[in-house]
């Protein structure tokens, strides 16, 4: 069941478009990701669902509410790009004060919050937080969007801008959070990260989404994976043009015939053997994230069939 739903969602700041019409949908327990280049409007978008900007249209319902409302806000955790912090108060002042804005009894804040410095590995805790590293306050800020125990998380770049073990820790306690069963939504620019822990992205680009999906479905919906086929002849004059290579280049003595399909393959193998020639490796490639981000992200700004 659909826990966020977002439909025709758009953001006007005077007379310029910072989200165009967006629609997706949520599901419980789900991490979902929101890529793009700078500007393509996902801080506006995640500001929008968490109820810190009015939408100029559309509508979008996190929890069974509309942002803003105060029974959403108690479940919900937002972390924004850049958090500002009590820089005067220790980390757990600073977040037993937050736990108590939101009624949350002291013993369970108390626990709740050792929980999760535990589990961010954050030392010096009671450190000013004005001290504190960059790291170390990213941390408090996270453990701060969970103080209220939230169902739904929405991190602007949870981990931008840190060292890679630091980065590590965060990504690596988003997917617990989701092992925990809290849904989450998050905007990276870090997108191994992205592969790596979410179930399903949209790509945004000049307040457009462009691509949405699994990776494997935008991965088909972007060239899909490509089969090379090494072979000691070129196979490609004894192909019907069903099955054509896309490409057929020279490497070290061999030929390599780039197909898009296992059936393609086939073909290729029997036109080299059938010219007396015999296949020599098959290699699978299969482009990354970065990769199609990079191409749709160069495209103008139009939704292709994902
Ligand atoms: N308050 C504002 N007033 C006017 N324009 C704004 C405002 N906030 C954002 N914008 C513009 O809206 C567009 C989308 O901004 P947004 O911050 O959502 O992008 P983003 O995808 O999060 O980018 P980044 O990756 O750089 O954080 C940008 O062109 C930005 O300049």
């Amino acid at each position: 069941m659909a826990i966020l739903e977002v439909h025709d969602l758009r953001k006007e700041y005077g007379g310029f478009t910072a989200v165009e019409g967006s629609s997706f949908e949520i599901e419980r327990g789900e991490v979902f990701g929101v890529v793009g280049p700078n500007g393509a409007g996902k801080t506006t978008t995640l500001k929008m669902l968490a109820g810190l900007i009015e939408p100029t249209g559309g509508t979008a319902v996190v929890a069974g509410h509309t942002p803003g409302e105060p029974a959403m806000q108690r479940r919900l955790g937002f972390l924004p790009e850049e958090s500002p912090l009590y820089e005067e108060m220790t980390a757990i002042d600073y977040l037993e004060f937050f736990a108590d804005l939101y009624d949350v009894p002291a013993d369970v804040a108390r626990e709740r919050i050792h929980d999760s410095l535990e589990r961010l590995d954050l030392e010096h805790r009671d450190r000013r937080i004005g001290n504190m590293s960059k790291g170390m306050q990213r941390k408090v800020a996270i453990a701060r969007a969970l103080v209220n125990d939230p169902d739904v998380l929405i991190f602007d770049e949870p981990a931008s801008g840190l060292d890679p073990l630091t980065t590590n820790y965060i990504i690596e306690f988003t997917r617990e959070l989701s092992e925990d069963g809290k849904t989450i939504v998050f905007s990276a620019h870090n997108l191994f990260h992205v592969e790596s822990i979410c179930d399903r992205i949209v790509i945004m680009n000049d307040g457009r989404i462009v691509a949405r999906g699994t990776l494997e479905e935008i991965r088909d919906a972007h060239g899909g994976t490509e089969y090379h086929v090494y072979a000691t002849d070129d196979g490609s004059a004894g192909l019907d043009g069903t099955a054509g290579p896309l490409e057929v280049t020279r490497e070290n003595g061999q030929v390599r015939h780039v197909v898009a399909d296992m059936a393609a393959v086939d073909a290729v193998r029997d036109a080299v053997e059938a010219a007396g020639g015999r296949v020599t490796d098959i290699q699978t490639e299969t482009p990354s994230l970065e990769e199609i981000f990079l191409e749709v992200a160069s495209e103008p700004a139009e939704e292709s069939e994902a």
